[in-house]
Formats: C-alpha cells, sequence, structure tokens
C-alpha cells in the first residue's frame, strides 16, 4: 500500500484537501470516493507557507486507489475487497488559473503551490479578483461545474478586438443570442465602433422561432438607442418607424474586384478583372452597362470612335470578347440585383464611417437580400474603412502626435465564405485579418467550420467564443491556434451545452468557461437598469 495519498479531514464546513502531484501548469488531489465534484469547477488552493491564493478549474475526474494488487477491483478470490470509503477515491485533476500575491494582485501562473496546500471550495468574497481581470463587453456570467459563480460577470475587452474575434459553434448552440447580447453590450458601453451586416432583418426586431415565439431585436435596447445607427432598404414607412437611414452605395463603392468575391471566376476571367482594378467602379459600370464589350474596337475590327473610356478600352484591346462578355454579364447582374441600393451617386458610407468612429453599432439591415448582396456590402465599407485608415495613418501628422486610431470590429458572418485558405478573391478581407490590427480594424468571423477558415488567418486571432463544436477536428483546430492552452479543457468544451461557451482572450489571464446571457432576459434587465 502507498500511504502517500491521504485525504485530509476538512478544516471547516467546506471540506478541505491537500494539492498532491502537479507541475506548473497541472494539478491534482484526492476527495472521497462520494464527494460531489464537477468538472468546470473552480477552486481556491491557500500556499500559506508563500501567502498566496492559487484559483484552479477541474478538467477531469478519475477513480483511484492505494491498493498495489493490480486486478484488485475485478478479483473475486484474490484477496480481501476494499471497503468503498477506505482505500477508494477521486482523482481530480486541475488547471490553474492565475493566483493572487501577498500583495494581492492577481498574476498569470508562473509558480506552483506548495506540495499539500490546501483546496477548497472558494467563498464568494474569493471571486471578487475575478471581476478586476473581466473585460467591458458583458456577454454572461461564469460558471462554475453545474452553476454559474453569483455576480462574476464575463466580459470580453474591446481593447483586444482590433486582433481579430473568432465565434464559433455548430448550429442552434447559440450563436446568434451571443451577438445579440454582444451587440447591446457594445452599444450600453460606446468603447467600440461594430459593424453588423443583416441580410435576415433579425437583429432590427427579432424573429419568428420554430416554436412560434417572437424574439426581440436589438431596437427594443431603448436607453442604447443612441448607440445604434441603422441603414436600411426597407420601405420608406418602415424604415421611419424604426428610426433608420435609407442604405445608398454609389457606382464609385464598386470595383471590380467585387466580382471575385461575388462569382466562381475562371482564370481568364480573374485576367480581365486584375487588369481593370485600378479604373474606379463609376467608369467600370458605364463602360460594361452603357457602352458595352461590342463597342470595343477589338470586338468590331474598328480602331477609331472608342468611346467614353478610350483608356480601359485599350487595356481590353486584346482581350478575347467571350471572357468579357461574361463579365459585362456579371456587371450587369449586379447593378440590377442592387438597384434597391446601389445608384450611379450618393453613398451612405462616408456617414457609415463616420458613426463607427463615434464608437457606435451601425447596423446594415438588407432583408430578403441575396447572400451576394450582403457580400458586396461588406467588401465595399470594409475597404472603404481599410483604405481611410491606412490613409489617415499615412498621411504627415502636423503637430508630430500620432493618434491611435479608435477601434472598429466589422462582423462577418459564416466567415468561411471569404476566409478560406487560398485565392485573390477575398483579397480585402483578407487585408483586414492580416493588417487590420494596425489600423484599428478587427474582424469577428463567426462560422460553424473552423476547420475550413485560413489557419494563417486563425492564428490572427486573439479572441476565441468557442460555443460547442460537435467536430472533434474543429475543436482541435480551435486549440491549436488559441494563444491559452485550451487542451486541459477539452471535457468542458466537448460537454457544453446550448448557450455556454468557453471565451479565450489575450485580454483575459485565463480561458473562462460562461453562461452567455440569454438576449432576451439580459434586454430586460439593462431597460430596467437603465
Ligand atoms: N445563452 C442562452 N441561454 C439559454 N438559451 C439559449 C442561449 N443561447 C441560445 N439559446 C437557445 O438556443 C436556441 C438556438 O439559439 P440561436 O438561434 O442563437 O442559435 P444559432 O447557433 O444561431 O442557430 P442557427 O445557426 O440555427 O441560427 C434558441 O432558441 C435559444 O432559445
Amino acid at each position: 500500500m502507498n500511504n502517500n495519498d491521504e485525504i485530509t479531514q476538512p478544516l471547516s464546513d467546506s471540506p478541505t484537501y491537500r494539492l498532491l502531484g502537479t507541475t506548473v501548469l497541472a494539478y491534482r488531489y484526492i476527495i472521497p470516493h462520494d464527494a460531489k465534484v464537477f468538472v468546470g469547477d473552480v477552486v481556491k488552493i491557500t500556499d500559506r507557507e508563500k501567502g498566496y491564493i492559487f484559483f484552479a478549474k477541474v478538467t477531469d475526474l478519475s477513480h483511484y486507489t492505494n491498493h498495489d494488487e493490480p486486478h484488485w477491483d475485478t478479483s473475486t478470490w484474490g484477496g480481501p475487497q476494499p471497503g468503498p470509503d477506505q482505500d477508494v477515491f477521486i482523482e481530480v485533476h486541475a488547471t490553474p488559473l492565475g493566483f493572487i500575491d501577498d500583495k494581492q494582485k492577481f498574476r498569470s501562473i508562473r509558480t506552483i503551490p506548495a506540495r499539500f496546500s490546501e483546496v477548497m471550495t472558494p467563498s464568494a468574497d474569493d471571486f471578487l479578483f475575478l471581476k478586476e481581470v473581466m473585460g467591458d463587453i458583458e456577454v454572461g456570467e461564469m460558471r462554475t461545474g453545474l452553476g454559474v459563480i453569483p455576480d462574476v460577470k464575463v466580459g470580453i475587452p474591446s481593447k483586444v478586438l482590433s486582433q481579430h474575434m473568432g465565434v464559433f459553434a455548430t448550429t442552434g448552440m447559440g450563436k446568434s443570442n451571443f451577438m445579440k447580447v454582444f451587440c447591446i453590450s457594445c452599444m450600453k458601453q460606446r468603447t467600440i465602433g461594430m459593424l453588423v451586416v443583416d441580410p435576415h432583418g433579425e437583429y432590427v426586431e427579432g424573429r419568428t422561432e420554430r416554436s412560434g415565439a417572437q424574439t426581440r431585436g436589438l431596437t427594443d435596447y431603448l436607453p442604447g438607442r443612441d448607440g445604434l445607427s441603422i441603414y436600411s432598404v426597407r420601405p420608406k414607412a418602415e424604415c421611419e418607424r424604426f428610426g433608420m437611414k435609407e442604405l445608398c452605395l454609389e457606382h464609385d463603392d464598386f470595383q471590380i474586384s467585387d466580382l471575385g468575391i461575388l462569382y466562381e471566376l475562371s482564370p481568364l476571367l480573374w485576367e480581365i478583372v486584375e487588369s481593370l482594378d485600378t479604373f474606379k467602379g463609376s467608369d467600370v459600370i458605364d463602360f460594361f452597362i452603357n457602352e458595352g464589350v461590342d463597342s470595343l474596337p477589338s470586338v468590331t475590327k474598328v480602331t477609331a470612335g472608342i468611346g467614353r473610356h478610350p483608356e480601359m478600352a485599350d487595356v481590353l484591346r486584346s482581350a478575347n470578347p467571350g471572357p468579357l462578355r461574361m463579365i459585362q454579364r456579371r456587371i450587369e447582374s449586379l447593378v440590377q440585383s442592387n438597384q434597391r441600393f446601389l445608384g450611379r451617386l450618393g453613398s451612405s458610407i462616408k456617414s457609415i464611417i463616420e458613426e463607427l468612429n463615434e464608437q457606435k453599432l451601425v447596423l446594415i439591415d438588407i432583408p430578403g437580400m441575396s447572400e451576394r448582396s450582403e457580400l458586396f456590402i461588406l467588401s465595399a465599407i470594409t475597404r472603404k474603412i481599410l483604405h481611410d485608415r491606412e490613409n489617415a495613418v499615412n498621411a504627415p501628422h502636423p503637430d508630430g502626435i500620432v493618434r491611435e486610431p479608435s477601434q472598429v470590429l466589422i462582423v462577418i458572418e459564416e466567415a468561411q465564405r471569404v476566409l478560406s485558405a487560398g485565392g485573390m478573391s477575398t483579397q480585402v478581407f483578407r487585408e483586414c485579418a492580416m493588417e487590420g490590427r494596425k489600423f484599428g480594424v478587427g474582424l469577428c468571423a463567426i462560422t460553424q467550420q473552423p476547420k475550413n477558415i485560413d489557419s494563417r488567418i486563425l492564428a490572427q486571432m486573439n479572441t476565441f467564443v468557442e460555443m460547442g463544436l460537435s467536430d472533434k477536428d474543429d475543436r482541435q483546430i480551435i486549440a491549436g491556434s488559441a494563444k491559452q492552452d485550451l487542451t486541459p479543457m477539452d471535457t468542458e468544451v466537448q460537454t457544453l451545452s446550448k448557450g455556454e461557451a468557453v471565451i479565450s482572450t489575450i485580454g483575459i489571464p485565463f480561458p473562462i468557461s460562461t453562461k452567455i446571457h440569454l438576449f432576451q432576459e439580459y434586454l430586460d434587465q439593462l431597460n430596467r437598469q437603465e
């Protein structure tokens, strides 16, 4: 028998155990075979010798015994059977969250508690330190085991959001609910500008659930209404009802390379698109819609009378008419299908950017419009935001002071559409992922399939919200890309239910298990509070 792993008798009403084998990043201790402990529980470890208090999260449980006989529990005649409360225990594995030093400062884990330090359940006061490390964009409450820790709200720090955020969840696990909670917290805090394009119209006024229940929308958060600006394609009367502005994009907001985001382009078509990428969108549209490919000298076999766009005609002189006609049809279709908001002159993008700089949530409401319209609008606005900020950073600063730009977060739903590996077609979003942080522009990529996101882009993301992914490969990709080690939490991640998440962000020193607020309840609470 090996008697090292004895259970220390409880010192108080809350059972106290003793820390046993540990490394800096992995703790273990033994509890009675019938003690109630759950994966996800947070425990407090008091190292009286150094005067430090450590916090750790239970990551796994296993059966444990002191019996040396290897088959003691399955042998019928081999020897005496142990009584259940004598030598059989539960071994608890835990991962550290951090520690409070002798000056009461919370620190990331760099040392190890003394062997046999006391392990116990923390009291409500012990969790005060957690409040100090949380960020400002509240999204839920901290989970422990089966419940939540009262009064410890989980918030994502807005200051790290220009370093991109990923929201990963299988369908039905609560992405939409999370995003709406995140949105109203952004409206409340006004510490970051946020752009959301909503092709389903559900952010404005909610939606009808499968059960028939009607959910509410962002316009129902009345005290935070100043932090919300909506641009919509809905009829005027409806726009007035919700205080929305009319969405307008002009031909110059279009760039011919947008076609690569909206359609599959063959190499021949790409060649043409690239050759025209420096021309203004209004010229490209005017040429293809009003003059047409047949006006080109190479097509009509004449050399004179090449219309209002001689330079473009010159570039296209040697292009094959077949692919050129294909490009023309694509542009005609783009102009035709987006005529509800796309016109020759008059663009909302300037005021959208101003409102983002005022740290508002800007919602582009395009119910009933296609996925192509959604991506076109998103790419046009993203490109303008990036270029404006790039110009501002590179412009001379008369007083010699370089000011940090305000932060903007651009939300991309089903992000695998534009952030998958390979291809030049989604250049503007890749540029944003790779360079955006220099200009205070972050992406919030939402996807059910993280394995289909380019690994170089995942590596740029510093905030991960993981909400229950059924696919093992997806979970492994996330664990391998997060800046904090999520592998000890794999058991917990596998057992996440609807509305639960593990949030890992460089703004908080450890990954946090979170029960995301239910939007309706959080909305009521904010409306009441304010
Ligand atoms: N934090 C939460 N607390 C309680 N219930 C939740 C929570 N989040 C989501 N749910 C419930 O789960 C259901 C699905 O949520 P939601 O629509 O947000 O999921 P989703 O991942 O966006 O699904 P889909 O991909 O189908 O749009 C909702 O009906 C909601 O009631």
